[in-house]
């Protein structure tokens, strides 16, 4: 691949980045220089996408430094044991099904465990959608959570925002809004109905509402808005992560066999308790989780846009203010010169020794830099405990029915 190379989407200037370097510069090290990811949004009218992922830099560094201390390790390992319990469930879906033979569709499965990791530890309901998968939440989230406008609504809103907001266009379907303000809302009101607390992420979003410094406080529709983006920015990368996981363990066995071991001889050194200690030792686990993400890149690119002309580090170009930039991670993680052998499987690759040689920007499932995803440590959490749950008790082969050519729903955005 060349450096970088620009286009036009409709009269919109795109510079496209390949070399790794300047990759870095504007994802990280110049990262105040292009601070906004441009996605558009539309407060009069559509005050619910208003949140994390689409606020421009001046709001967006407030939120996110309100918001950052939820994911924090040490606030993580105060919810694992919910995580765990979930994964229990999981295990005992699995074991009824196994025992009277049902076949089971790994990707529904996957998206109903983390379902209820999310609700559970985010936003604070318990919605069993593992024993109930015609709970009412998963049933509102089956249809709504990955729907979106139209294309051509898409398009406009992308290359034609001023116009976009003059006709008043807008991302947010009512039905969802309303759906998420009756749940969510109303676990609040409960809760502080009922001086309600538990190790949940929600308890926190709770005293951050009612911070004593100002600056700190979260409103309630803060809350409502960025809980339910953290579901669907959440919600099916982390299933669909975990599906890939299941299929390439199902297709390497001896990735399997070396994966099952480790987990198995990690347990037994905890006494068989799956503890976030006890999680953190298990390294090839980590190593597989991050080779699925090389692998099947859920988000094929990150944006950013330019604050200001920006020299760059290839002699000669510049990249003007306002000019979006996209980052083509699905690109970088599929090119040989950075991931050898890239349509294979090998989650040695991100060995400790191999990481060091490796170039910061030659994996980047989670984006990089101040704006990267905030809630990557969970979602890694997530999709370890319920690996370690199935693997340590069932060997995954792939069924007859499994067609190994993949192929995207037309209308899917994952
Ligand atoms: C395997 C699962 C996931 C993948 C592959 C993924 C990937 C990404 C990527 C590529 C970005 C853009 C980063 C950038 O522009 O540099 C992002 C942003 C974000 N993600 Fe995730 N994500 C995952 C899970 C989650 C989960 C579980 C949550 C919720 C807790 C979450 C919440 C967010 C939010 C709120 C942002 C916007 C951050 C900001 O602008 O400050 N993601 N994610």
């Amino acid at each position: 691949m060349g450096s970088f190379c620009g286009f036009f989407m409709s009269a919109r200037p795109v510079a496209l980045v390949t070399d790794l370097d300047l990759a870095y510069n504007i994802l990280v090290r110049d990262a105040d220089k292009f601070d906004d990811r441009g996605s558009y949004h539309n407060k009069n009218d559509d005050a619910f996408a208003e949140n994390l992922w689409n606020l421009e830099a001046a709001e967006w560094s407030v939120l996110r430094r309100k918001l950052a201390p939820l994911f924090t390790s040490e606030k993580l390992k105060t919810i694992f044991p919910l995580i765990v319990k979930i994964g229990d469930e999981l295990k005992k879906q699995f074991a009824a099904a196994d025992e009277n033979e049902i076949i089971i569709e790994i990707h529904d499965l996957c998206q109903r465990y983390i379902t209820d990791v999310i609700a559970n530890c985010i936003l604070g309901l318990q919605v069993n959608s593992l024993q109930d998968p015609s709970s009412e939440f998963r049933l509102f989230t089956k249809k709504y959570a990955m729907k979106s406008c139209s294309t051509w609504t898409y398009t406009l809103m992308q290359w034609k925002p001023e116009l976009a907001r003059r006709w008043h266009l807008t991302q947010t379907f009512d039905k969802v809004r309303d759906f998420y303000y009756r749940v969510i809302g109303g676990t609040i009101v409960e809760r502080e109905k009922k001086k309600y607390k538990r190790n949940d992420l929600m308890t926190r979003l709770i005293e951050l509402k009612n911070a004593k410094v100002k600056a700190n406080r979260l409103s309630l529709d803060e809350i409502i808005v960025n809980s339910a983006l953290f579901f669907e920015a959440g919600y099916e990368p982390s299933a669909s992560i975990l599906t890939y996981a299941f299929f390439e363990l199902g297709l390497e066995q001896l990735v399997q066999n070396k994966l099952r071991r480790e987990i198995t001889d990690v347990l037994k050194r905890h006494n068989g308790k799956l503890t976030y200690e006890a999680m953190e030792e298990m390294k090839y686990l980590d190593m597989v989780i991050l080779e699925t993400l090389r692998k099947y890149c859920i988000y094929p690119y990150i944006e950013r846009v330019a604050n200001d002309d920006y020299i760059t580090n290839v002699e000669d170009f510049i990249i003007f203010k306002d000019t979006k930039v996209v980052i083509p991670i699905e690109a970088i993680h599929h090119d040989s010169d950075y991931n050898e052998r890239p349509t294979a499987f090998i989650p040695t690759r991100f060995e400790t020794e191999k990481l060091q040689s490796r170039h910061p920007c030659a994996c980047l499932p989670f984006g990089a830099g101040p704006r990267n995803c905030i809630g990557m440590r969970f979602a890694k959490l997530m999709i370890g405990v319920a690996l370690i749950a199935l693997l340590s008790e069932y060997k995954f082969d792939l069924s007859s029915k499994c067609t190994l050519v993949m192929e995207s729903q037309k209308t899917a955005c994952f």
